[in-house]
């Protein structure tokens, strides 16, 4: 059987170190190198990864034609994630991106490359499962329900917000729900921020505590009644079932996938 040859990028970071594991762990993965932005020339072993004798490199189109690879693992920061991503399309490696915080500019640029180059690029803003069938089922209650407040709660380590997530949330309830600005059409902010960020009337309300990993609840109201539809993360394990799925599954495409909802039923 022949292996797919997986580089990690952002390999000390928290996602980053789950996802070396993942690859070093799983029979059908090779893992052929790992970007960072120091440590050139080290290997994973030099800097605590036991047993993982991968070259790591500061120069991603080095390190692509140096060990040719057939995925890319994006964990790093929306800066350098859309700059990976699209080095690798142009190299004819597969992304597969949990780094949030691109742009809609940005995502349309990284689904007209793949049409050009005819490969596959997932984007996924949760690689949770459960964080997804969150998605699936706002999207769903959208249908019936117009006002939805989403509540996000991360670590206070999160560069983005909202999150990724959320704004997904926000975009497939959009698919569903009727267009209506939320709450008092005289409601008025006494302290700028208060009513959180607004997509199409709905409100994003981002919390940021050391203690948390990654949390939403997605809270829907109508009159006497709420829905309240909640994903918790405890760990970051908890991602790394989906990081395996999107891996296996951009390797038989060549289109652009943005959310993990395109590919589980
Ligand atoms: N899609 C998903 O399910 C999830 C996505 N995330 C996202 O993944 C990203 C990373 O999250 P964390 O691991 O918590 O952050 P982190 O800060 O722990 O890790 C980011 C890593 O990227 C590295 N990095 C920065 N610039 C780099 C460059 N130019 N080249 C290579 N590596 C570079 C840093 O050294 C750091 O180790 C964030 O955008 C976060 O929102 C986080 C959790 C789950
Ligand atoms: O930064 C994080 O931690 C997370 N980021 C992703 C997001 O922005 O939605 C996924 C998850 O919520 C954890």
């Amino acid at each position: 059987m022949e292996k797919i040859k997986v580089v990690v990028a952002g390999p000390r970071g928290r996602m980053g170190t789950e996802a070396v594991k993942l690859v070093m762990n799983t029979e059908e993965y090779e893992l052929v190198g790992a970007i960072d932005y120091k440590n050139n020339g080290l290997k994973l072993s030099d800097v605590g990864f036991h047993s993982a004798d991968a070259p790591i490199f500061t120069d991603i189109e080095e390190c692509f034609n140096t060990v040719k690879p057939d995925v890319l693992v994006d964990l790093t920061t929306p800066e350098f994630g859309m700059y990976h991503a699209k080095t690798a399309l142009l190299h004819g490696v597969r992304p597969v991106v949990g780094t949030t915080g691109f742009s809609d500019d940005q995502l349309k640029e990284l689904e007209r490359l793949c049409d050009d180059q005819k490969r596959g690029c997932i984007i996924a803003p949760n690689f949770a499962l459960g964080a997804v069938l969150m998605m699936k089922f706002a999207r769903l209650a959208g249908r019936y329900f117009q006002d939805v407040e989403i509540i996000e709660l991360h670590h206070d380590q999160k560069l983005d917000a909202p999150s990724g997530t959320a704004l997904k949330t926000a975009q497939m309830i959009a698919e569903e729900r009727d267009y209506k600005e939320q709450g008092h059409p005289n409601e008025k902010e006494t302290l700028s921020g208060a009513r959180g960020a607004n997509y199409e009337g709905m409100h994003i309300h981002s919390v940021r505590l050391p203690g948390l990993i990654a949390h939403q609840q997605v809270m829907f109201g109508s009159s006497g009644q709420t829905l309240s539809i909640r994903h918790d993360s405890y760990n970051r394990e908890s991602f790394m079932s989906g990081v395996k799925l999107a891996v296996d599954s951009v390797m038989k495409l060549n289109v652009f996938v943005y959310g993990l909802e395109n590919i589980i039923e």
